[in-house]
């Protein structure tokens, strides 16, 4: 059954049982790759709308590219705000990420913010929300808490030094160290790779693992990617589908660097 469909949130389910989740970035905002991706053998898409173009919009076009094949699309907002959370739930996303989380406070005002009163802020939309099916998936106002997986992020110096108290709060279901933004913020800009992140981002796996939550991660390099998943990480995104673009374009450019003659130019060269 595709994901939305009534379906028990298996992603949610696995990083959970801190099982691995194999995961890809989609930064090209595009129902066209979100579907080429969704078909690729990938356990879960994150849907970027913090740093992709994406806007509500064109993230509704990549659930719905994606929502027939057996794949979790998880949707980072721009900001962890009550009411982007209430629409992109709405339009049907129930896996989100949220940036830039930096104590228990703020964790807790995030999982407000996905449950119904009284549990929650979150605005009752149900007849003409996606995230429903419309009122056709049976007990969603209900229920939907259940397969909402609320994954918050790691990414500073500040959100460190509260990292087990933000990963014991109720309701957040995983916690993602952002690399490049720790990186920035402990001094490293562009270096993810210094020493001194290695080792805050080893220290955040094994204290939110400490605290019985699973860690996730977005890491190119497929080293650093399988250690992280050897000491303790989880849902792990392996990729972007903006990086293999441009860097495949790149590598095939450079392969014909010295171009390719056509036969309109007197039938010298090869011909495709
Ligand atoms: O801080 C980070 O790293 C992340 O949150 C992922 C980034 O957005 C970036 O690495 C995506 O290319």
């Amino acid at each position: 059954m595709a994901n939305g469909e009534s379906d028990v949130n298996a992603f949610k389910q696995a990083i959970g049982e801190h099982r691995a989740q194999i995961g890809f970035w989609q930064a090209l905002a595009s129902p066209y790759t979100c579907e080429i991706s969704a078909g690729a053998g990938f356990d879960w898409l994150l849907i970027d709308a913090e740093h992709g173009p994406s806007d509500v919009p064109l993230v509704l076009a990549q659930l719905q590219a994606a929502g027939a094949y057996p794949v979790e699309p998880v949707v980072r907002l721009p900001i962890g705000d009550p009411v982007l959370i209430k629409q992109y739930l709405d339009i049907g996303a129930r896996s989100l990420l949220i940036p830039m989380v930096e104590d228990a406070a703020a964790a807790a005002a995030m999982v407000r913010a996905t449950r119904y009163p009284p549990h929650g802020i979150r605005g009752v939309g149900t007849a003409i929300g996606r995230g429903s099916r419309w009122n056709r998936t049976p007990g969603y106002i209900h229920n939907a808490a259940d397969d909402i997986c609320l994954l918050v992020q790691v990414e500073s110096r500040a959100a460190l030094a509260h990292v087990d108290a933000i990963a014991r709060t109720e309701g957040v279901d995983g916690v993602f160290i952002g690399p490049s933004d720790l990186a920035a913020d402990l001094g490293h800009l562009g270096d993810a790779a210094h020493p001194e992140v290695q080792e805050a981002i080893e220290g955040a796996i094994a204290a939110i693992r400490a605290a019985g939550k699973p860690v996730g991660m977005l890491i190119a390099d497929e080293a650093l990617a399988r250690r992280y998943l050897e000491i303790g990480a989880s849902f792990v995104a392996v990729g972007t589908d903006v990086t293999i673009l441009a860097r495949g374009a790149e590598a095939l450019a450079a392969r014909f660097s010295r171009g390719v003659q056509h036969p309109d130019n007197g039938g010298k060269g090869s011909v495709y």
